[in-house]
């Protein structure tokens, strides 16, 4: 295994000479990723900018940010309310809102992109951010389920380009996958894997395949899980019990594909469906699909598989 390993960090080996640290980062989406990626990333002392479409939607991420940094604080300064105030006050300072992707694009050293998971949507962005941004700045995609490659190709910066795939949510999973093409520069490279530790994350070098290394895996086992219900074999309730008793996952894949949002479940799905019409595990679910239609999302929206408070 070490030989292994070892062979795979030389070819994705690094130069020495890195340019200066990543300081100022745009993340363009608020939502569940982008909100929790801002936050983060402002946390551990970088100037962020977060951009959604509308001054509504920013407010509303602003607010989860807000109310995540309290739990974060609550624990950081267990009896200390008025440093938990000046820790969120401080945080929530680093971090400016705009509906405007390509103003905030215009300096910046980062763009981490965090919006819909739609291929077109993805490029049309990057396409516009391109013709604004500085030379220096970097792209990266925090998409879960498409090809980097695909989507770095709206721009002219390739060497330019990575992923940054984060994980849900982003306060409290330790991981980050940093996904190289096979034109990301190895300084670009290297400074979204400093960004990540800078952020406090362990990073792991991915290729970029589908679903990089955790999707490949955690996917078709949501949906193998849907599968099960929809068969009859057992109800979604015993199923993530199963899974929590007795494989030790922190959640169960129904509470899971509920806290993931079923629509980005369903357009992973989709994609990899249609890209891979003869891999069985890639298959969309009819289950899935009603909800989806529904509008039952699961938790954002106050249902998917389970219903829950809105709060
Ligand atoms: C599809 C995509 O591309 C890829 C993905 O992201 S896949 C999804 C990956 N994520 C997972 O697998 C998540 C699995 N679930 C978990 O790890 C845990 O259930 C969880 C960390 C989300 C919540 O933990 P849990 O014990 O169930 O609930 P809860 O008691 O509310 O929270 C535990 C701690 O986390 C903290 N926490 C949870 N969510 C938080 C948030 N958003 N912000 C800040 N703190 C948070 C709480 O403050 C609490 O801390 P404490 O116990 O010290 O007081
Ligand atoms: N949900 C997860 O667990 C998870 C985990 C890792 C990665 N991802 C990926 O992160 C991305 C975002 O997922 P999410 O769960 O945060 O979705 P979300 O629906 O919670 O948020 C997406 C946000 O992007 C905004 N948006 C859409 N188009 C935009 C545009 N053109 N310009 C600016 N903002 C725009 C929407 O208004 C929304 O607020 C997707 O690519 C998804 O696959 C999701």
């Amino acid at each position: 295994m070490a030989h292994i390993s070892q062979v795979y960090c030389r070819k994705f080996s690094t130069s020495p000479a890195v340019a200066g640290a990543i300081k100022h980062v745009t993340v363009i989406g608020g939502g569940l990723m982008g909100s929790g990626i801002a936050q983060v990333a402002a946390a551990t002392g970088h100037n962020v900018v977060m951009v959604d479409q509308t001054d509504d939607i920013l407010s509303k991420s602003k607010a989860a940010i807000q109310k995540s940094l309290g739990r974060v604080a609550k624990k950081k300064f267990a009896d200390d309310g008025e440093r938990q105030s000046s820790f969120v006050a401080d945080v929530m300072g680093r971090i400016q809102l705009n509906t405007d992707p390509v103003d905030a694009a215009k300096s910046t050293d980062l763009v981490v992109e965090a919006i819909v998971e739609n291929l077109d949507v993805k490029k049309k962005l990057f396409s516009a951010l391109d013709e604004a941004a500085p030379q220096h700045t970097i792209f990266a995609s925090n998409t879960s389920s498409l090809p980097i490659r695909d989507i770095a190709e709206s721009t002219n910066r390739l060497d330019r380009f990575g992923g940054l795939h984060f994980f849900n949510p982003v306060p409290m999973m330790k991981l980050v996958e940093v996904v190289k093409i096979p034109e990301t520069s190895n300084e670009t490279f290297e400074r979204l894997v400093q960004l990540g530790k800078a952020m406090g994350k362990t990073t792991v070098d991915c290729k970029d395949t589908p679903g990089f290394i955790v999707n490949r895996l955690l996917v078709p086992y949501m949906m193998e899980a849907v599968r099960m219900l929809e068969r009859g074999d057992a109800s979604a309730r015993d199923i993530d019990t199963a899974m929590k008793l007795g494989a030790g996952y922190p959640m169960g894949p129904f509470e899971l594909a509920d806290y993931v949002g079923l629509d980005t479940t369903k357009f992973i799905i989709d994609g990899w469906s249609k890209k891979y019409p003869d891999v069985q595990i890639f298959q969309e679910s009819p289950y899935v699909n009603k909800l989806v239609a529904d509008g039952k999302l699961g938790k954002k929206t106050g249902e998917g598989f389970y219903k829950y408070d809105k709060k």
